[in-house]
């Protein structure tokens, strides 16, 4: 994936999602693992085991890539985390250039992982490769499956907790943005409990002409009950849902009122003349720590361009809640699997209803006051010349939580991504400023963490 910085290179679609894809992201991972040993890195690849399908078939999981540069025990140990799986991306999706065709235009390095996360990986990468004498000891943790919620990771870093982990101080991780032109350092990301809402009724697609009338139609059932998710105005509708979330402290929202953001160039970046809040420290909060709906698609459903007039017999709706302190995703599942399948009885409907939960991510939230975030300061300092910004994270980083629970480490998250990098959207780019000054702050980074004092 050395291929990514080259433009009018092919970037593997290593589309995590996508079972067709498989072959490209093993190749993804097996590209990953020979670049780190090609800088002399120890390197493993470990087999994290198989998915099953809903069909129930089941393919084998990309394996997990780890690598170790020193081993000096006077030196600190960091541990950076990253992912080069995608999200998916077609041309048709809207995207001025081909996705998997790294495209340089103006200083700005356009295709579909350029910033989430192939980049900041290489960025990592290219740290180690350049300092002659690493003043820290360094290990790489990359895996291929962060976009469908790192599936199997959780138990490799259960199983290698008193091994891979032992002597790891901190984990780092640049999966993430920044909130504007200044550069950030993250201290809370948000989770993620992702659903499939299946409606099934006739055993096969009807005419509308014909039939239509005379059944009960299994997308009118899921609109309706996806309808009673969220309200116009951002309530979440499902009850327990908002009682779980934590207070907004009084430091936090003194927090996000210190914070420059400009809800004009917000609304200017995205395109949209009016926002859910008016008031910045409402919208922050609002994209950080407190949870939302958000409906992404319809399987099953006609799609295409065209006028086909069919009455498709099964749909599945795709939908995320964000999570939050204090919520669990476990419980999560249970209020919205239940208060859907209330919501449908009261249809009569004789389809059938089935709601699974596919993801199940926890929050993470570190304390930005850790000497951790102080070294990032300076790192941000020496190579920017200004303070960044602490910032929490409205995405989610799947693994983040465990890595804190089980190994008991602290984590930094550490973006070089632009806010305006378009993650998991059309035309996703990163800047060749971003890319480069980035790396200039790891190789920073890495030694005001030697000059740390062990915590
Ligand atoms: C669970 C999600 C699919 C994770 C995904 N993560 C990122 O985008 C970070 N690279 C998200 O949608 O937040």
């Amino acid at each position: 994936f050395s291929v990514l910085l080259t433009p009018g290179l092919y970037i593997l679609s290593s589309d995590s999602s996508d079972v067709t894809k498989r072959s490209d992201l093993h190749r993804m991972m097996d590209m990953t693992a020979e670049k780190l040993r090609l800088i002399g890195g120890s390197v493993e690849m470990v087999d994290v085991g198989t998915q099953t399908l809903p069909n129930g078939s089941s393919i084998a999981l990309p394996k997990v890539v780890t690598a170790r540069f020193g081993e000096d025990p006077s030196k600190r140990t960091v541990c950076v985390y990253g992912h080069v799986d995608v999200q998916p991306a077609k041309k048709e999706d809207g995207w001025a250039t081909d996705p998997y065709e790294l495209t340089d235009i103006d200083g700005n390095l356009y295709g579909r992982g350029a910033s989430d996360n192939k980049a900041p990986v290489l960025a990592w990468i290219h740290t180690v490769e350049v300092y002659k004498d690493l003043p820290v000891n360094v290990k790489f943790i990359i895996e291929g499956m962060e976009e469908t919620g790192s599936n199997g990771l959780d138990d490799m870093i259960v199983a290698q907790k008193d091994s891979f982990f032992s002597d790891v101080d901190y984990i780092i991780i640049s999966d993430c943005v920044w909130l504007s032109k200044r550069p950030a350092l993250t201290y809370g990301t948000r989770g993620n409990c992702y659903f499939f809402a299946e409606v099934e009724g006739p055993k096969k697609d009807l005419h509308s002409g014909v039939y239509g009338g005379t059944v009960m139609e299994p997308m009118t059932d899921l609109i309706g009950i996806l309808d009673k998710l969220i309200s116009p105005s951002g309530k979440i509708l499902i009850p327990g849902i908002r009682e779980a979330v934590a207070h907004l402290s009084d430091e936090e929202w003194k927090m996000y009122q210190d914070i420059e953001f400009d809800l004009e160039s917000y609304k200017r970046e995205i395109g949209l003349s009016q926002l859910m809040y008016s008031n910045k420290v409402d919208l922050l909060a609002h994209r950080w720590r407190h949870p939302t709906v958000s409906i992404h698609g319809i399987e099953g459903a006609f799609s295409s361009p065209g006028t086909k007039t069919v009455i498709p017999a099964k749909v599945i709706a795709k939908f995320s809640i964000r999570q939050v302190p204090n919520m669990d995703p476990a419980m999560v599942e249970k209020q919205v699997t239940d208060y859907l399948h209330s919501v449908f009885a009261k249809r009569k409907s004789p389809n059938k209803l089935n709601v699974t939960m596919v993801i199940g991510a926890k929050p993470w939230l570190a304390d930005p006051k850790h000497p951790l975030y102080e070294a990032g300061k300076a790192a941000v300092k020496r190579v920017f010349a200004v303070e960044p910004d602490l910032i929490r994270e409205g995405g989610t980083i799947p693994i983040a939580r465990s890595f804190q629970d089980v190994t008991g480490k602290s984590i930094i998250m550490l973006p070089i991504g632009g806010f305006d990098d378009g993650l998991h959207s059309q035309n996703e780019k990163i800047s060749r400023y971003n890319y480069m000054e980035g790396t200039k702050l790891f190789i920073a980074f890495l030694h005001e963490v030697s000059q740390m004092e062990k915590h």
